[in-house]
């Protein structure tokens, strides 16, 4: 049965509850940024592959040192060179950074410490060690070892090391599909000329833009004005595209809000509507098979705060993450005057480990969303905090 003004941490468990199934992808792995591993996996070769030196020089062998103080230069390796070479005693190699080290040689001086002389190599470097600049094959990972567990976020580092081995794919937790439906007779594209009683579309922006911090760039954005019969048909259409369907507005109680009866007309079981919060408390979800299907509250402040405190988490665990946003706990600059039984996100500024709640709290108004940088979690029992008084923080995914 569907479930009506619940707790946050209510409405968070029972999205919890019914989390989209992770699918495992193979991706071309310069596109694996932000990605999580989703199997362990193995070096394939070894690292180095062959000994190599790790300078311009000579290679010896380190016995023969200066017992014949006049190597002969029998052969000159490259880096990439694919021929197999080998040195006797009282020889040396010209050789290379990156090039394979000939069998017979153990340790590589650098030019800068040699002369030549009548065409024979002198070493100027009393202080020459074996296996100077020489490393090993194998020394850096063995192949048949772990290189990352299942788990790991692809980054720049991890791409290196793991094409560095020979991948050109990984394996990852897919991204969930998703399709955005825009309700509204009211909206009007930034860009348009602006009528009496219009307001400007701004939400599918936020939305792509909080979605492409997630690593989402393709979404399908539907619109639908104020009538259950188009709500109904795009939301139809939006299940069918994706896996998590987002709505904004037309979800609270008026005579023009038909989220909740289109969800029903498409065979959405309704899972909760209306959450102890603000904002965002006409907040809408529901399920139907593998898909799922969030109504969010159409105040802008409302929308992208629902966004982050509950399809955040929700995308996140997907793609094989269980990271909330980042929370802490943090003194007040400013008083606070809670009055209302409901959970809060206020819009604020965290810096220099302390935080300052923003004015313009209404979930209208973005001006202050736009110079926070966290929002301040005031849970539901009403209470007048103090300066100082240690609050927690969600930290906003581009300062976290
Ligand atoms: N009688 C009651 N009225 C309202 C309640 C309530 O409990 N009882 N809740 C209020 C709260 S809280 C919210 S939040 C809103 C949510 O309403 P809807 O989800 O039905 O949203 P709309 O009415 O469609 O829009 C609200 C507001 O936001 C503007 N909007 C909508 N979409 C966009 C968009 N894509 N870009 C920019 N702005 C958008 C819209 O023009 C409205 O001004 O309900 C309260 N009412
Ligand atoms: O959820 Mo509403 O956001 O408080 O205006």
């Amino acid at each position: 049965m569907m479930k009506s003004m619940i707790t946050v941490a209510e409405a968070s468990a029972l999205m919890e509850a019914v989390p989209l199934t992770k699918k495992i992808i193979q991706v071309p792995i310069a596109q694996s940024t932000g990605a999580i591993l989703a199997e362990d996996l193995f070096a394939k070769i070894d690292i180095p592959a062959f000994n190599q030196s790790s300078v311009d020089g000579y290679a010896i062998r380190y016995d023969n040192q200066f017992s014949n103080n006049a190597y002969k230069i029998v052969t000159k390796i490259a880096a990439g060179n694919a021929a197999q070479h080998s040195i006797q005693p009282g020889e040396s190699a010209r050789i290379f950074t990156g090039a394979p080290v000939p069998e017979g040689a153990d340790t590589i001086v650098m030019q800068e410490m040699t002369r030549i002389e009548n065409d024979a190599l002198h070493i100027n470097y009393p202080q020459l060690q074996a296996f100077e600049n020489f490393r090993p094959a194998g020394s850096e990972i063995k192949q048949g070892a772990l290189a990352l567990p299942k788990g790991t976020r692809m980054s720049p580092h991890t791409i290196g090391f793991l094409a560095g081995l020979g991948y050109d794919q990984v394996p990852v937790f897919a991204s969930p599909t998703v399709a955005l439906i825009i309700t509204g007779n009211e909206l009007q594209t930034p860009g348009q000329p602006l009528q009496h009683g219009q307001v400007y579309e701004s939400s599918s922006y936020m939305l792509q833009a909080g979605l492409q911090q997630m690593g989402i760039s393709h979404l399908q954005i539907f619109r639908a004005k104020d009538t259950l019969e188009e709500v109904t048909t795009q939301l139809n259409a939006a299940l069918h595209a994706a896996d998590i369907v987002m709505l904004t507005g037309g979800v609270s109680v008026g005579d023009y809000d038909f989220v909740v009866q289109a969800a029903n007309n498409c065979g959405v079981t309704p899972i909760f509507h209306k959450v102890k919060q603000r904002p965002g408390k006409p907040l809408y979800f529901g399920t139907k098979g593998e898909k799922r299907v969030f109504g969010l509250p159409g105040n802008p402040s409302s929308v992208l705060t629902c966004f982050y405190i509950y399809v955040w988490p929700f995308i996140r665990a997907a793609q094989g993450q269980t990271t909330e946003l980042k929370r802490l706990q943090a003194p007040l600059v400013n008083e606070c005057n809670k009055k209302i039984q409901l959970t809060q996100f206020l819009k604020g500024t965290y810096i220099d480990g302390q935080v300052t709640i923003l004015t313009g709290q209404e979930s209208y108004r973005m001006a202050s969303y736009a110079q926070s940088n966290c929002l301040v979690h005031l849970p539901e029992t009403p209470n007048h905090y103090k300066t100082n008084d240690i609050v927690e923080l969600i930290i906003l995914p581009m300062y976290g």
